[in-house]
């Protein structure tokens, strides 16, 4: 099964971090059952009081609306396993300027990096989740939005989402997901087939385009998979 074994890679990246281990986790339908797991099953072979937990896109809502990617995150996994210091949700509320946000968020990963400028051999994070959307967006990273070419930020603000849900996101930019040591993208349903298609076919879509420094590794579903691909 596909969350099972995402959550024993995350599992496995948390292990090769005898610090601070850093997590960036994400929204959307694809992580919530390995996140199920993690709560429960994989619960205890995780160092709780050592785990940092950051989210790469955030929906401008409060914390507490259900459609808070870390909120999600927060009720199914967090909540009374991390510390509440462990748990770095980006900052939103109702209303909140999106770049305002952002500021504020990368500020906040600069603090925990000790550092303004990321160093290539030093990775922001251990493990950074990804998804793929409809459109072939990741994070909140639109197929022709500007925010694709910042590469001076670690964060962005998001005006207009291209997708459902349509309210303003905040994001993190190519360069600061693509500081990790792996980037696990975890796809599953009949509905993804024609985006993975077209990202394996190599157009050009933020979710093909977003790499780790380190490894990016694809777990996509049987009945995700193309026909041109599951036929072989
Ligand atoms: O806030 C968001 O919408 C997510 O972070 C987004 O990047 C998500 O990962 C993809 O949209 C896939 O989501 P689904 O699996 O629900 O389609």
């Amino acid at each position: 099964m596909l969350a099972r074994l995402a959550a024993q890679r995350l599992i496995a990246r948390i292990a090769l971090h005898h610090e601070r281990p850093a997590i960036c986790l994400t929204g959307g339908s694809g992580p919530q059952r390995m996140f199920e797991l993690l709560a429960t099953e994989f619960e205890g072979r995780i160092p709780w009081a050592r785990v940092h937990w950051f989210i790469s896109d955030e929906r401008v809502v409060s914390l507490d609306d259900t459609l808070s990617n870390m909120g999600t995150a927060k009720r199914v996994l967090l909540d009374g396993r991390a510390p509440a210091d462990n748990i770095h949700p980006i900052p939103t509320s109702k209303g909140a300027a999106p770049d305002d946000v952002a500021r504020r968020y990368e500020r906040e990963l600069q603090s925990f990096y000790g550092a303004t400028t990321l160093d290539p051999t030093r990775p922001l994070f251990d493990l950074v989740l990804g998804g793929v959307g409809p459109d072939g967006h990741t994070a909140s990273l639109f197929p022709g939005w500007p925010q694709l070419a910042i590469r001076d930020r670690w964060t962005a603000g998001v005006d207009k989402a291209h997708v459902e849900p349509f309210v303003p996101r905040v994001t993190l930019t190519f360069p600061a997901l693509a500081s990790c040591n792996e980037m696990l993208f975890l796809v599953h349903g009949a509905g993804k087939r024609g985006i993975v298609e077209r990202v394996l076919n190599g157009e050009d879509l933020p979710a093909g385009k977003a790499r780790s420094n380190g490894e990016t590794v694809w777990l996509v579903s049987e009945d995700a998979l193309p026909e041109s691909i599951r036929d072989r």
